[in-house]
């Protein structure tokens, strides 16, 4: 296969193993600095919600998100924030410079806005989840670490995805791919170049994540960025493991939307076909 759009060359089941990591959701750090706030963070407090790109957003930023923020910043993750990539409905996306200088996203999610009760929908099932209860705050927590554990696995898997940098709170600090001069598109804002290639690309990384037990869940050309001749997987907070009560519907649906999504390019291509390749051989998501 070309290395066009930049297919990871590894082995997805050599590395993942049989265990899931534990995904620590209780009380975190951040939640006890901003009850325990010292002068230093007040001072913090008031330099960043000067900034200009947060003025318009204050809303996302209640005082636990501060405390986020400034962890993440005392731990190096974070040395200064750029503008706004995307302002969505759960999370809003930043650029920001992180450590040796290097260029991260900061994705910082709404507690209040998000739509907690659908997301718990995505947590059933989930063995790192157990025991998670009906809680707003701790779905909305453990939403944010699944998006930094999931990243983790896939790449582990050989799927290319945002490296995950940091979590803190409902705050994930990863990678930004692209530059902040020169953004990557989403796939649905390109013209892209040969479709026949990256399709192969799309579902072999589809069958990798499969193969390490995950299922994205909302993959779709709005779901997947480019930048240089490098596809790239991102959004993958909702993505469920094959254990999911729908994994199989889910794993359908993505299928059909990157099916539709290259017919339209032009490619003989289906739902059923791409499903059969992903996981024509595993009775779990069968239905
Ligand atoms: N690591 C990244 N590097 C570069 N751009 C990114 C990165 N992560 C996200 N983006 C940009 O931010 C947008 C929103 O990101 P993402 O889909 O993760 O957030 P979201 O709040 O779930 O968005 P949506 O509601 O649109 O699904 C993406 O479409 C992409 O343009």
């Amino acid at each position: 296969m070309t290395d066009e759009y930049g297919l990871l060359d590894t082995d997805p089941e050599a590395a993942i193993g049989d265990e899931w990591e534990e995904i620590d959701v209780t009380d975190t750090e951040a939640d006890r600095i901003a009850r325990e706030r010292d002068r230093e963070f007040e001072q913090f407090e008031e330099q960043i919600k000067d900034a200009e790109q947060f003025k318009v957003e204050q809303s996302v930023f209640d005082d636990a998100t501060f405390g986020a923020l400034y962890k993440l910043i005392a731990d190096g993750h974070i040395d200064a924030f750029g503008g706004p990539i995307s302002t969505g409905k759960e999370a809003n996306v930043y650029e920001a410079l992180g450590a040796d200088d290097t260029e991260v996203a900061v994705k910082i999610f709404r507690i209040n806005a998000s739509p907690f009760q659908q997301m718990r929908t995505y947590l059933e099932g989930d063995p790192r989840f157990e025991g998670i209860g009906n809680n707003k705050k701790q779905v909305v927590l453990a939403w944010v670490r699944k998006e930094f554990a999931n990243l983790r696995r896939a790449r582990e898997a050989g799927v290319r995805v945002p490296n995950p940098i940091a979590v803190e709170r409902n705050v994930l600090v990863m990678e930004l791919v692209g530059l902040v001069e020169d953004r990557a598109r989403r796939l649905a804002e390109v013209n892209v170049e040969n479709p026949e290639t990256a399709y192969e690309v799309v579902r072999e990384y589809m069958r990798r994540l499969h193969t390490a037990g995950l299922i994205h869940g909302d993959l779709s050309e709005y779901n997947m960025i480019i930048h240089d001749g490098e596809l790239v997987i991102i959004d993958l907070g909702q993505a469920v493991t094959i254990h999911h009560p729908n994994a199989g519907d889910l794993l359908r649906r993505d299928c059909e939307n990157v099916a539709a999504f290259f017919s339209r390019q032009g490619l003989e291509t289906s739902g059923d076909d791409l499903f059969e390749y992903i996981a024509g051989d595993d009775d779990r998501v069968r239905w």
